[in-house]
């Protein structure tokens, strides 16, 4: 949402870091040397043996309206350090970048690209910020959101989470993001227009708190809607709220379609039986009860095991703000810069823990299935771009850090991960709808074995790297090893 006025565009939705590095690349002439950067995160969140990619089409807004307005200009000027020269180029700058992405709805694991971009090393750098933003966000309420749903199985989940999320365009993004991971409505309804969503909602406390009554407040408001879930729980749930949704619903008959109760708060096992009871009972054995307080797919799963008899779960907080991961923690790494004579040159960030040591090179990533076995995944496999394991008759997989563990398949098929999006900075990808995405989205996680989709100690979902991108790796880092040592002084 615009903030004010000279909130004009999203090119300064940067942190100050790379502008001072994009006024470095320029003052030295090396602004426009191709550069390739990557996105990847390091651990599946929520010890989650998967991810779910979602974000893309926010990137593709953001980077189709990528320019720097007069007013960002005129900011720079009074509050930066940059020469006049600087200011123009970036007032002319246009995205002239290649994108390429995992798609939504797929599924992506730690340690493996997700998005590349490579262009001019300016604009691979000035695009940081808003995409990791952007995934970081939205692969994680997806990812959440895909949790929840395999606690609640086949029952409906509704996404309440608005009122919660930090921010409000979180709440939407966040509500698309649930929707793609099977969450079936969202009761925020800028959502549901702009993306499409299924809208739901019952009603508040407040309507039986101006009522002060649960009978005069249900009757209001079978008085004015068709469609009726009411809010049972303001006082007593059991000796007053269903029993006068009950008799609300006896004596509309016909003129309403009773769909059922909301209970939001107490023991939710037990008082969803007595509910159940009671509705059976008085004759509706088809309305539904919903469920809302404070949900997440432990309580769900938890709630089931108890036999609680709830049909419908709402579910905000827990959602849609990642409650126990807020972070995904995805980086964005330059693993290629262009030499100065036109010839690429990979690069590599060094640290003393193996796991956080990146990976060189310009690469794709395969997901191997296997025919013999369903269909089902059995790992990704990185390699260099110009490698293709569909060329090979089998193919040999082994652990990157453990390469014991290995294995070789034969009735394999290689399906390239990364796809492309845009090619010198045009469009070249069709955005699907977002049923499309959805629809995807179950269909990658059916090709997934059980193993890796148990929320508890899921089984490590194998992601390699190809003998050659291994022994590239290995070498590079040797390489780089000996090229500090000789930078190094001794002390
Ligand atoms: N049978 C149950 N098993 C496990 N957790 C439950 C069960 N019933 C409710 N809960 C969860 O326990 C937590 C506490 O619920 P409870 O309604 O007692 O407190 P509350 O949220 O403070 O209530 P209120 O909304 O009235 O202030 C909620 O997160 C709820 O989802
Ligand atoms: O618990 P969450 O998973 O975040 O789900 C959303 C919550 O928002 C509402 O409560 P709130 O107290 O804001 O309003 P209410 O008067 O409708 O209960 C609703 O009743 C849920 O409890
Ligand atoms: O429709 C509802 O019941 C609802 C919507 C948002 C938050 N809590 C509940």
């Amino acid at each position: 949402m615009k903030i004010n006025n000279l909130d004009d565009g999203l090119a300064l939705h940067t942190d100050y870091y790379i502008l001072n590095m994009m006024y470095t690349y320029w003052k030295k002439g090396i602004n426009r040397r191709r550069a390739v950067f990557e996105c990847y995160f390091r651990q599946n969140p929520f010890n989650s043996g998967y991810a779910i990619f979602a974000g893309l089409e926010q990137v593709v807004n953001y980077l189709q309206n990528l320019h720097f307005s007069d007013s960002d200009i005129d900011y720079l000027r009074e509050n930066g350090e940059f020469d006049e020269g600087f200011l123009q180029y970036l007032k002319n700058m246009t995205f002239c970048c290649d994108v390429r992405s995992v798609v939504e709805g797929d599924l992506v694991f730690a340690n493996e690209p997700i998005f590349q971009v490579e262009g001019p090393l300016d604009q691979c750098s000035l695009v940081e910020t808003a995409i990791l933003s952007i995934i970081n966000y939205q692969v994680l309420i997806a990812t959440k959101a895909s949790r929840i749903k395999s606690a609640a199985g086949d029952d409906v989940l509704l996404e309440f989470g608005s009122r919660r999320a930090q921010e409000l365009e979180a709440g939407v993004w966040g509500a698309r993001a649930a929707y793609i991971a099977g969450f079936d409505a969202t009761s925020n309804v800028r959502a549901g227009k702009v993306f499409n969503i299924p809208v739901a909602g019952t009603h508040a406390h407040a309507l039986v708190q101006y009522y002060q009554n649960d009978y005069e407040a249900f009757k209001a408001y079978a008085q004015t809607h068709h469609d009726c879930t009411f809010l049972v729980d303001t006082y007593d749930t059991l000796k007053s709220g269903v029993p006068s949704a009950i008799k609300v619903a006896k004596e509309m008959g016909d003129k309403i379609s009773f769909k059922g109760v909301r209970i939001d708060s107490g023991d939710m096992a037990y008082i969803s039986k007595r509910v159940r009871e009671k509705l059976d009972n008085a004759g509706y054995p088809d309305a539904k009860i919903v469920a809302s307080n404070d949900l997440d797919e432990i309580k769900i799963q938890n709630l089931k095991m108890q036999g609680a008899k709830i049909d419908i779960w709402g579910v905000g907080t827990h959602l849609i703000t990642g409650y126990d991961q807020p972070a995904l923690g995805a980086v964005y790494k330059m693993v290629a810069i262009e030499d100065g004579n036109g010839n690429m040159m990979d690069t590599l960030k060094l640290s003393s823990n193996a796991e956080k040591i990146s990976t060189p090179g310009q690469k794709q990533v395969w997901r191997i299935t296997n025919s013999k076995k369903d269909d089902k995944s059995e790992g990704d496999y990185v390699t260099l771009r110009d490698e293709n394991p569909n060329e090979l008759q089998e193919l040999y997989m082994f652990h990157p850090q453990y390469t014991y563990i290995n294995k070789t398949i034969t009735d394999f098929k290689a399906r390239p991960v990364l796809q492309s999006i845009f090619e010198n900075g045009q469009l070249v990808y069709q955005l699907p709808t977002l049923a499309q995405i959805r629809n995807y989205c179950r269909q990658n996680l059916d090709s997934l074995w059980d193993e890796y989709k148990r929320d508890l100690n899921p089984q490590d979902y194998p992601v390699d790297l190809s003998q050659r991108l291994y022994d590239h790796k290995r070498h590079y880092i040797e390489y780089v090893h000996q090229q500090v040592k000789n930078m190094g002084t001794d002390d």
